[in-house]
């Protein structure tokens, strides 16, 4: 039987800790196929600027062709995106799949990433691109940071009433939310997951390491759990322990030089 194919629309960082990298290495061991649409190849040196080269139209179009020869996906993870046309190739995809395919799209809305913001130096994307484009999304995943800049609020606010933020954008969106606790403070890292009218929170450990790419990992991990059937609510769950396993063994590798 074929396996189920996750499909990664998702950057390179040439250190290996965050975008594809990190997502393969969340999918690894799961009985998928993966294939992946690269946006763009980023440097992200510490300490200093990112630069980045982004994929053409063409190359986003032909790379996901090519991806489809693999058959429907089980799953859409979508991570950085860098510009406009692979935001535009996203939206035409999920037009293209329709609503008959079961397929849940989790995207992270990447924009401030865990050091430096690997978006300066790719076109941003405005708000209105990214509202129409999260409110395709089954799941959207953002950190305390970017739930902020998408509800125009301060980020305090964001961070003392994490429930209340996380219910305001899943109901803008009409989609369900994973608020990721991990750029907070404190022994505990609470997650926050609104599905529908329900409401959970995940607490654990913080795991102390300097690294990236966790929230790449984690949407990967629920993306590979759903491909396979799982309920949403279990596999935020037990993605979050495979993201908690992972950081305690030392990946991503913590950044030796600076934050
Ligand atoms: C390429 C890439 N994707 C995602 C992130 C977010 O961690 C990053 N820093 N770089």
């Amino acid at each position: 039987m074929l396996r189920p194919h996750v499909l990664l629309f998702a950057g390179t960082e040439s250190q290996g800790r965050a975008g594809l990298h990190s997502d393969l290495r969340a999918l690894h061991g799961f009985p998928l196929q993966v294939s992946s649409v690269v946006t763009c190849i980023t440097a992200q040196p510490i300490g200093s600027l990112p630069s980045a080269l982004l994929a053409s139209t063409a190359l986003l179009e032909q790379q996901l062709d090519a991806a489809l020869q693999l058959g429907p996906p089980a799953a859409i993870k979508v991570g950085l995106l860098g510009s406009e046309a692979a935001a535009q190739a996203l939206i035409a995809l999920r037009q293209h799949l329709g609503p008959a395919l079961h397929c849940p799209m989790i995207i992270d809305p990447v924009m401030h990433s865990s050091a430096a913001s690997p978006a300066s130096g790719l076109s941003s994307l405005s708000r209105a691109v990214w509202w129409q484009l999260l409110s395709l999304a089954d799941l959207v995943t953002p950190n305390l940071q970017e739930a902020a800049w998408l509800l125009q609020v301060d980020l305090a606010q964001v961070v003392q009433r994490p429930a209340l933020a996380a219910r305001a954008l899943a109901e803008r969106l009409q989609t369900h939310v994973l608020l990721k606790g991990g750029h907070g403070a404190g022994q505990l890292l609470t997650d926050t997951l609104i599905e529908g009218a329900d409401q959970l929170s995940f607490s654990r450990p913080r795991v102390q390491v300097a690294t990236r790419g966790t929230g790449c990992y984690l949407a990967s991990a629920i993306a590979a759990r759903l491909a396979l059937g799982k309920t949403l609510r279990q596999a935020c769950v037990d993605a979050g322990d495979q993201l908690h396993a992972a950081l305690r063994q030392g990946q991503p590798p913590a950044c030796l030089t600076g934050g």
